[in-house]
């Protein structure tokens, strides 16, 4: 429960995407913590070198002091103290503890890919700053010799030191690179989504209608089977605006969408193309059958009441015009006959199906 506590400090108030890079920090902070401070005890109880030992755990407390900065609120600050800590922890490990014979140094690659994981895409002047101090540090590193470092180590030590933080850096990347993976296609399905839904109704929107659609039509043809399509309009949907207001004009939309929803089967593409006015596309189905569909629905719209608060509760109709696609190659071609039918609706009267004839 304390842990929990812990990951979720500076957590509140941030975006979703923004909370879990904080998370991840504190888990981070956290590891860094705990394997610091059993790296002190080793020093102190196994290797008896309190010298050593005493810088470590100064290490240990100031890894720890990124989950009190969260505390505090300073994100950003947080996370940029933690790489900080890091990059000078290594800078000793390797030019004070040991030698860079042991390849600590190496280390330093994980500042770059870090950054870049926990801090936000637009924080790019910190991202690069501590790229480039890392890299910096490496180079200064790399090119120092540390005559007099508090452990020797032979040279079969610092081999399998070397490779075991090679093997390190070799895991962070692969688990970082699965992070961005995963937050990439979770983005692009959100997009996809959102450009292919209606944000009142949960409906597919007019593009998406086009785009499935032709699709379906185009394999109705390929098989030789009718596919119809169902065209409705609200009847005198301005005056239900003005006399209820936009709030209820909205309600009204997503309470009758959901009401020929219900009508509609599985494979059926069912889709708002326009203010108020909706498209049924119907695979296997013919005019007459279309028809009857329609029918039902209109009857449906007609009987639903649209509950407001504060007001008599009142109905809406709807006008339907229906198109089948024999000899039609195009979705539009099949659109523009079903809007001709329920021109004809209109013409009609309103509250009533009626089908295309040529
Ligand atoms: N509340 C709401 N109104 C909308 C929305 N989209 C379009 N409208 C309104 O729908 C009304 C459509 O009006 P018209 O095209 O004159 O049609 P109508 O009043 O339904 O009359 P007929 O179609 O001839 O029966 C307009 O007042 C638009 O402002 C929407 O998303 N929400």
């Amino acid at each position: 429960m304390q842990i929990k506590k812990l990951i979720n400090l500076g957590a509140e108030g941030h975006s979703f995407a923004a909370v879990s890079r904080i998370k991840l920090t504190n888990i981070i902070a956290l590891i860094t913590t705990v394997i610091s401070g059993l790296y002190s005890l080793n020093y102190w109880l196994l290797l008896d070198n309190s010298g050593v030992a005493s810088i470590n755990l100064g290490f240990t407390v100031a890894y720890f002091a990124t989950l009190a900065f969260m505390h505090r609120g300073h994100v950003s600050g947080a996370k940029t103290w933690f790489f900080s800590v890091l990059m000078v922890h290594l800078l000793v490990c390797t030019n004070v503890y040991v030698t860079n014979q042991s390849g600590f140094h190496l280390y330093y690659f994980l500042v770059p890919t870090g950054a870049f994981l926990l801090f936000e895409l637009h924080q790019r002047r910190e991202m690069l700053a501590l790229s480039a101090a890392s890299v910096g540090l490496f180079l200064y590193c790399e090119n120092t010799l540390n005559l007099n470092p508090l452990i020797e180590l032979d040279a079969a030590t610092n081999h399998l030191l070397y490779q075991s933080v090679v093997l390190v850096n070799m895991i962070e990347v692969v688990f970082v690179l699965t992070i961005f993976a995963r937050q990439i296609e979770a983005n692009e399905k959100q997009l996809t989504l959102q450009a292919s839904t209606d944000s009142l109704t949960g409906l597919a929107n007019r593009h998406c209608f086009f785009a499935e659609g032709n699709e379906m039509l185009e394999h109705a043809n390929k098989l030789h089977q009718t596919m119809s399509l169902v065209l409705l309009d609200f009847d005198y949907f301005k005056s239900i605006n003005d006399r209820y207001g936009h709030v209820v004009g909205d309600l009204c939309l997503v309470e009758i969408s959901k009401e020929i929803n219900a009508i509609c089967r599985e494979q059926d593409l069912f889709a708002r193309i326009g203010g108020e006015e909706f498209v049924i596309a119907m695979p296997k189905t013919n005019l007459e059958q279309a028809q009857q569909v329609a029918e039902r629905m209109r009857e449906r719209v007609s009987k639903h009441i649209i509950p407001i608060v504060g007001e008599a509760n009142f109905t809406c109709t709807a006008s339907f015009g229906v198109a089948s696609s024999s000899d039609v190659k195009s979705l539009k071609t099949l659109l523009q006959q079903a809007d001709k039918a329920l021109y004809m609706a209109k013409e009609q009267g309103r509250n009533c199906v009626q089908l295309y004839s040529a």
